[in-house]
């Protein structure tokens, strides 16, 4: 028996994605409405209730919006923006973080934002374990390629005249920082500093920590130490060891990746120490992982129809 997927917002850059990896899935029959029922409320009502799983590739207010039209009490749903990520009655759809189980059993998983998903990738399981406290103040240093911001930000670097750099969030009120706080278990929001360049896909973000001023003294290896554990036999999710790369470097067309790759790079003396992610903001930062959510809700491998090569 296939499973149906409607997806609200196919036609956006998380919505296209999506479609790519579920085409020529023999388990999922995909609807996407077409042409002005896109936006059609009454067309919208009748397709989320009549799929089994909704993917919502929306502004959140839409997202909100498509929830509120669900009348039975069976439609599942995967919401990639924003708007249930730290809500009541949403499971976060991190399964790394919290179990796979969490997410097969779940009616309603909330997508986590491409930025969070390599903070908490990196943060989370170490203050889970006790490796980091929860009470430091952490920062967090992020560069995006473009698509990040959807089809405007899109327009605007494919735009004659597009900057070759952007910082941003310096109202230091990013919709982020709540999710990366609630997630990650700590007490104090982060600092976070987003950036995007001219690359169409991909993130690098940061933490940087002086792990000599924290009580206890970890170290660079104790914490890649960890993570690689953490990690053991995740199929989207790896720990860099070996001699630490001199520098990382995002490709301005780079193949879409559905993995993410955590390096710790620590000093001579281990005073200081850089915890990095590497991903695709549109891979495990938005359409992978709403793609191997979807495959846990059905009882598929959690990899299948994803893209681990790159
Ligand atoms: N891009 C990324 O890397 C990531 C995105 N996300 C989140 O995913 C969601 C989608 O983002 P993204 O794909 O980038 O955004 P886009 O702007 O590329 O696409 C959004 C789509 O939603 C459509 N839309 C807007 N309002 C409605 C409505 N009321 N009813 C039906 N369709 C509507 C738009 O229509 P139209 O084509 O006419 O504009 C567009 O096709 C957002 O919440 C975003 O924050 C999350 C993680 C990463
Ligand atoms: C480059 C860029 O603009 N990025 C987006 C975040 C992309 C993302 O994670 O999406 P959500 O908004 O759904 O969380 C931003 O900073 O708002």
């Amino acid at each position: 028996m296939t499973t149906s997927v409607f997806i609200d917002g196919a036609e956006g850059t998380t919505g296209l994605e999506i479609r790519d990896r579920l085409a020529g899935r023999s388990e999922f029959s995909v609807l996407a409405l077409e042409g002005d029922a896109r936006k059609d409320i009454t067309a919208r009502r009748q397709a989320i209730n009549d799929c089994d799983i909704a993917i919502l590739c929306l502004p959140d207010d839409a997202a909100r919006e498509s929830v509120a039209l669900i009348e039975n009490d069976t439609t599942r749903v995967i919401d990639a923006s924003s708007a249930h990520r730290v809500a009541e009655g949403w499971t976060y759809g991190f399964p790394e973080l919290v179990g796979r189980e969490a997410i097969a059993d779940a009616r309603f998983v909330s997508n986590p934002g491409c930025y969070p998903t390599g903070f908490l990738a990196l943060v989370a399981p170490l203050v889970r374990m006790g490796h980091l406290p929860a009470d430091w103040p952490y920062t967090v240093n992020a560069v995006s390629g473009y698509s990040g911001g959807g089809k405007a930000l899109i327009a605007r670097f494919e735009a004659e005249g597009a900057p070759a750099f952007r910082a941003y969030g310096y109202d230091m009120a990013h919709k982020h920082r709540a999710e990366m706080k609630l997630h990650a278990g700590l007490v104090h929001e982060v600092i976070f500093a987003p950036s995007v360049v001219p690359a169409y896909r991909g993130m690098v973000v940061e933490v940087p920590l002086h792990l000599g001023a924290m009580a206890g003294g970890p170290t660079a290896d104790t914490l890649r130490a960890a993570l690689r554990e953490f990690y053991t036999g995740s199929p989207m999710v790896s720990v860099a060891e070996g001699p630490a790369p001199a520098e990382l470097l995002l490709e301005r067309d780079a193949p879409p990746s559905d993995r993410m790759e955590l390096f710790v790079f620590g000093n001579e003396g281990g005073w200081h120490a850089r915890l990095v992610a590497r991903l695709d903001n549109l891979g495990k930062g938005a359409s992978g992982a709403a793609v191997q959510s979807l495959n846990l809700m059905c009882g598929l491998p959690e990899e299948a129809g994803l893209s681990l090569t790159a």
